[in-house]
C-alpha cells in the first residue's frame, strides 16, 4: 500500500485513493460480504491512518454496509487530518452496462443508489465528490459547481479497460473544462483477478483543462503530485463567466415545455 507518510511528506495535503480501494471481488455479492458500516474496523484504521500522518484522506468507494444484507453503498468518505469523517457520498449512477466486448456489469444487483449530492470543503479548496460512473451524468458535476460551490471535482474509479481507452481522458477533461474546476481522478490500475482489470491512468486536470498530473505511464502505481492553484479557478471563471452566462435548470425546464 503507498505510504500516507510519503505523501504527506511531499507537502501533500489530501491524498486520494481510487474506488474499492481497500477490496476489489472477482464476483458480484463478494464485496456485499466484506462490506461495513462507516464505524466499522476498516474505515477506523483509515481514520487512525489520517490521524498519523496529519493529512486529509478522500476514500472513493468504500463498501458501506446497505440497509439490508444483499446489499452495500459504495461510499466516497473524506476524512480530515484529526481522523474525523467530514462528509460522505453514496454513488448515485450505478454501472449496469453490456460493456462493447467485455463483459456485463450490474451493479445494482448489489448496491444501493444514494441521494444526495455533497461537497465539503477541505485545506485545499471545496471538494465536489462523485464515484467512476458518475462521470458520465454532468448534471451531477453542474449542481456541485453551480449550486454547491465546488471548486475541485474528484472522481475516484475503476473504469474497465475498454471504456477507458474510449473514454476516460477525454471526460474527465470536459468534466474540468465546463465547469471549470481541478478534477483528481484517481484511478485503479491493472489486472486485480482472472475477472477484473481497471483502466488505470490516475490523473489532475486544472480548470482550464491541462493536465497537471499524471503517473508516468497507465498501469503505474504510485503517487502523483499537483499543486492546487485557487487563484487560477478564479482567474479562469473570471475570464471566462460561464456561471452568469449559463442558463439555469429552471429555463430549460421551460424551454422543452
Ligand atoms: O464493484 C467494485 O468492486 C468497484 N466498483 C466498480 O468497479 C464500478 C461498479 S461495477 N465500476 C464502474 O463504475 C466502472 C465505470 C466505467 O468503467 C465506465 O463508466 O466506463
Amino acid at each position: 500500500m503507498l505510504s500516507s507518510c510519503q505523501t504527506a511528506s511531499a507537502g501533500a495535503k489530501l491524498l486520494c485513493f481510487p474506488e474499492a480501494f481497500s477490496f476489489i471481488g472477482a464476483k458480484d455479492g463478494d464485496s456485499v460480504r466484506i462490506a461495513q458500516p462507516l464505524d466499522g474496523p476498516i474505515m477506523d484504521q483509515y481514520c487512525s491512518l489520517a490521524r498519523e500522518s496529519s493529512i486529509w484522506l478522500s476514500l472513493g468507494g468504500f463498501q458501506e454496509k446497505g440497509s439490508d444484507p444483499q446489499h452495500l453503498f459504495n461510499t466516497h468518505v473524506v476524512v480530515d487530518d484529526t481522523g474525523k469523517i467530514r462528509s460522505t457520498y453514496r454513488k448515485i449512477h450505478l454501472f449496469d452496462v453490456d460493456v462493447p466486448g467485455g463483459r456485463v456489469y450490474k451493479e445494482s444487483s448489489f448496491t444501493e443508489s444514494g441521494k444526495d449530492v455533497v461537497a465539503v470543503d477541505s485545506p485545499i479548496g471545496r471538494l465536489g465528490l462523485s464515484v467512476c460512473y458518475d462521470l458520465r451524468f454532468p448534471e451531477i458535476y453542474q449542481l456541485l459547481r453551480f449550486q454547491h460551490g465546488a471548486q475541485i471535482l474528484l472522481v475516484p474509479a475503476a473504469f474497465t479497460k475498454v471504456t477507458g481507452e474510449a473514454h476516460w481522458e477525454i471526460l474527465l477533461r470536459a468534466r474540468a473544462i465546463e465547469n471549470q474546476c481541478y478534477v483528481i481522478a484517481s484511478a485503479q490500475a491493472g489486472i486485480h483477478n482472472d475477472k477484473r482489470e481497471s483502466y488505470g491512468d490516475t490523473l489532475i486536470i486544472d480548470p482550464w483543462g491541462t493536465i497537471v498530473g499524471r503517473l508516468p505511464d497507465r498501469l503505474a502505481t504510485g503517487i502523483v503530485v499537483a499543486d492546487i492553484d485557487l487563484s487560477l479557478v478564479d482567474s479562469v471563471r473570471e475570464k471566462m463567466p460561464v456561471a452568469k452566462q449559463r442558463k439555469p435548470f429552471d429555463f430549460w425546464r421551460a424551454a422543452s415545455l
